[in-house]
């Protein structure tokens, strides 16, 4: 994709005439990396795809491909093409990541839902997305880089979080919850696909969604459990068994399951240098001495915490519930 573009590039079909990319020649820089890639792109014999580019040097220069990388790295989207291969516009053998000018020159915001992701539709060939409301004449119009993104989420892959956004959410790495009960758990999670070591599971304010509370269940069984719900080393009926574990098995696994989410959430949140409520005081001051980029990494802990803190108290009130006395069949409508 970077030799593509690239080649439009040098061919003067650049489509992205407003966004002339600032990339550094300093060897410090992040993009000093991609000398690799523009040696490797070289050797591979990039230049003779696009000969007429410019001339006997060729149009793969390093400086061309930083600036590609840039505009990747900035203006791609993510589109089901589903094209015939060996369409003329077929992408290779990375279809899915495909620049769009004009609408990569849309900011995202929360407010707006799945209508607002561009998606491509192979039959018209069109790319489109839906404004999520009205819009006044000269007002910035908005799409959405994905439904549902949290901040830290927006954060760590676009570099900004906007004040609308109250999707609170934090990876929890399934680690966290302490060892498995014994080795024939570990080699069911493992036939699953999901081994303690490898897992990483979403925290929100509401708690885990079924899947982690089933994984859970699962690494906490005891052998008798295990058995009972049919699982044997070296059998391939791992799937199968963990629809067990989508539902309660007995009240003294539900509890452990529920404890050890309980202590993993409360554990993460203790280990913040910072708490809430100074965030909460950080963040109301008005004025230069809060950078707008400190903002926003502000914005992006206090969901974090507010999911942890949320999903705790649901935890709480659940073991509660099988403390006083409810069955574990009936906690969950
Ligand atoms: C595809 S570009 C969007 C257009 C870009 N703002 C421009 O001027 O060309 C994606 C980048 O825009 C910025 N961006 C998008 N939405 C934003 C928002 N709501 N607030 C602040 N920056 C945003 C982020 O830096 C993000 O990585």
């Amino acid at each position: 994709m970077c030799t593509r573009c690239s080649g439009h590039r040098a061919k003067g079909n650049n489509g992205w005439p407003a966004h002339q990319c600032w990339t550094s020649q300093n060897s410090d820089s992040p993009f000093a990396v991609l000398r690799e890639d523009h040696q490797a792109m070289i050797a591979a014999g990039a230049n003779k795809l696009f000969p007429d580019g410019q001339g006997s040097s060729g149009f793969i220069t390093e400086k061309a491909v930083q600036w590609a990388a840039v505009m990747l790295l900035s203006r791609a989207f993510s589109l089901d093409l589903q094209e015939e291969e060996g369409q003329a516009w077929d992408m290779g053998s990375d279809p899915d990541i495909a620049l769009v000018p004009w609408a990569d020159m849309l900011n995202h915001s929360s407010g707006a839902g799945k209508g607002s992701c561009l998606v491509y539709n192979p039959n018209s060939r069109i790319a489109s997305l839906h404004a999520h409301r009205s819009y006044n004449q000269g007002e910035e119009v908005y799409d959405s880089y994905g439904p549902g993104l949290s901040p830290s989420k927006l954060l760590l892959d676009y570099g900004f979080v906007d004040s609308e956004n109250h999707n609170h959410a934090v990876d929890l790495p399934a680690s966290t919850l302490g060892p498995v009960k014994s080795k024939a758990n570990e080699a069911f999670l493992e036939a699953i696909g999901l081994p303690i070591g490898g897992a990483i599971f979403t925290v929100t304010s509401s708690g885990v969604d079924e899947s982690v509370m089933a994984w859970t269940r699962a690494a906490v069984a005891s052998k008798e459990e295990m058995e009972e719900a049919g699982w044997r080393e070296g059998h391939h009926n791992a799937p199968s068994i963990m629809i067990q574990f989508s539902q309660p098995t007995s009240q003294q696994n539900e509890l452990e399951m529920l404890h050890r989410l309980l202590w993993a959430c409360e554990g993460l949140l203790s280990k913040y240098p910072t708490t809430l409520a100074q965030d909460e005081a950080a963040i109301a001051v008005k004025g230069p001495s809060l950078p707008p980029a400190r903002r926003q990494v502000l914005r992006a802990l206090m969901s974090e915490k507010l999911a942890l803190q949320g999903a705790c108290h649901s935890f709480s009130d659940t073991i509660k519930k099988l403390h006083s006395g409810i069955p574990c069949g009936s906690l969950y409508p």
